[in-house]
């Protein structure tokens, strides 16, 4: 297959992490991807003055999927600036209709030590967050007047539907349980959430539906994560609880993410930052990249066992090698990749 993967290294450890899932991804049997790269965030606007510059919508319009690392840092962080690396990736989403971002979170027993959590309590935890992504309040009406600023939260049903649909087919698909969350005791917003979920879920029958309020569900995920398959919610609150569950797993760093729209043409970016606090030393933990390469693999080409092959190569990893700093080890990200493509390659042999 002859895919064209746009990739968006960004700022602070995206290029670094992004290297990295290329790399898996070049690894990958029988297949030749055609990459290319664009400019995004920070070093879009160091480079054009703008964070999403023209040419790089164009190059993930015309891609079959698109790898993003990370954008943001210090530089760019002035509450007076003009303008925001963090813009580009918005406009990103919005501009590729991706408003379904899942999530996936498994805790590999090897890092239940790490995780806050008791192991007891991660036993069989195995969740995906449906996060609404081109939504709410990061897309309202932004004004600043005086000494008051406005962040208008809005969403539609039509938005709403879109993305509980797609929760209930992914419940469908695993265990048949979705959850959905709101604040629907104070936001209006969470009232038509609410109402819109009902409706849609009734079209499920054999997924079983629950509503948490978004305060009970943070402290529920930390005393009964197990409990959950499938979390569909609202953008915001998705963003929060999605690094808080990452937690869980023992690092920000092992959690990948797949943001889908009604096409097959996807964005698969870790759901970590730009981690300015490590960049450029080369220890940035690339498994949330390369586990994101993975959802591209199965989600916008639709080759499921390459991406459970680099999933099972993760796995293998995490089992017995020599881990990044943040999960406790002394590895370089070239090594926890090294590790991941001698895994991959040892797979084949064993496959021939
Ligand atoms: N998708 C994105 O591009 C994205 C996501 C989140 C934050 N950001 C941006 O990143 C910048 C920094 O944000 P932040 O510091 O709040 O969050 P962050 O996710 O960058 O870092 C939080 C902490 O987790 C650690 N960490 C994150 N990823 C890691 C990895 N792969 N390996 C090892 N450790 C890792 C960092 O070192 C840091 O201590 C901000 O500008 C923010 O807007 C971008
Ligand atoms: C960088 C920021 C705009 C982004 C978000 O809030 O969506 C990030 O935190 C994420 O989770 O992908
Ligand atoms: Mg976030």
């Amino acid at each position: 297959m002859n895919a064209h993967i746009a990739v968006l290294p960004g700022d602070g450890i995206g290029p670094e992490v992004t290297a990295a899932a290329v790399a898996v991804l070049r690894g990958v049997a029988g297949q030749a991807f055609a990459f290319t790269e664009h400019a995004i965030g920070g070093c879009a606007i160091d480079a054009t003055g703008d964070p999403l510059p023209a040419a790089t919508v164009e190059a993930c319009r015309a891609a079959d999927a698109v790898l993003l690392g990370a954008v943001g840092g210090p530089k760019w962080s002035d509450p007076n600036a003009p303008v925001r690396p963090e813009q580009g990736l918005l406009a990103l989403r919005a501009t590729l209709g991706v408003y379904a971002n899942l999530r996936p979170l498994r805790v590999h027993p090897r890092l239940a030590a790490l995780s806050p959590l008791k192991a007891e309590h991660l036993h069989g935890v195995d969740l995906v967050f449906v996060r609404e992504l081109t939504g709410g309040a990061y897309f309202g009406r932004k004004t600043r007047e005086g000494d008051v600023a406005v962040d208008e939260c809005r969403y539609s049903v039509a938005e709403v539907e879109r993305v509980v649909r797609r929760a209930c087919e992914l419940a469908r698909a695993r265990r048949g349980r979705l959850t959905s969350v709101d604040k629907a005791n104070v936001l209006e917003t969470s009232r038509l959430w609410r109402a819109t979920t009902e409706r849609i879920a009734r079209d499920y029958p054999d997924v079983t539906l629950e509503h948490q309020l978004v305060d009970s569900m943070a402290m529920l995920l930390l005393t009964r994560p197990s409990a959950y398959d499938v979390i569909v919610t609202e953008n915001l609150f998705g963003d929060i609880l999605t690094d808080e569950a990452a937690a869980l797993a023992g690092s920000l760093g092992v959690s990948p993410s797949a943001s889908l729209g009604d096409g097959r043409r996807g964005l698969y970016e870790p759901i970590h930052g730009s981690a300015p606090d490590i960049a450029g030393r080369g220890v940035a933990n690339p498994i949330g990249a390369i586990l994101s390469a993975a959802l591209l693999l199965r989600h916008s080409l639709g080759l499921d066992a390459e991406a459970a092959a680099v999933e099972a190569a993760v796995d293998a990893v995490l089992d017995e090698a020599e881990l990044t700093a943040d999960l406790g080890g002394h590895a370089t990200t070239q090594q926890v990749t090294d590790a991941v493509l001698d895994r991959l390659a040892a797979r084949r042999k064993v496959a021939a």
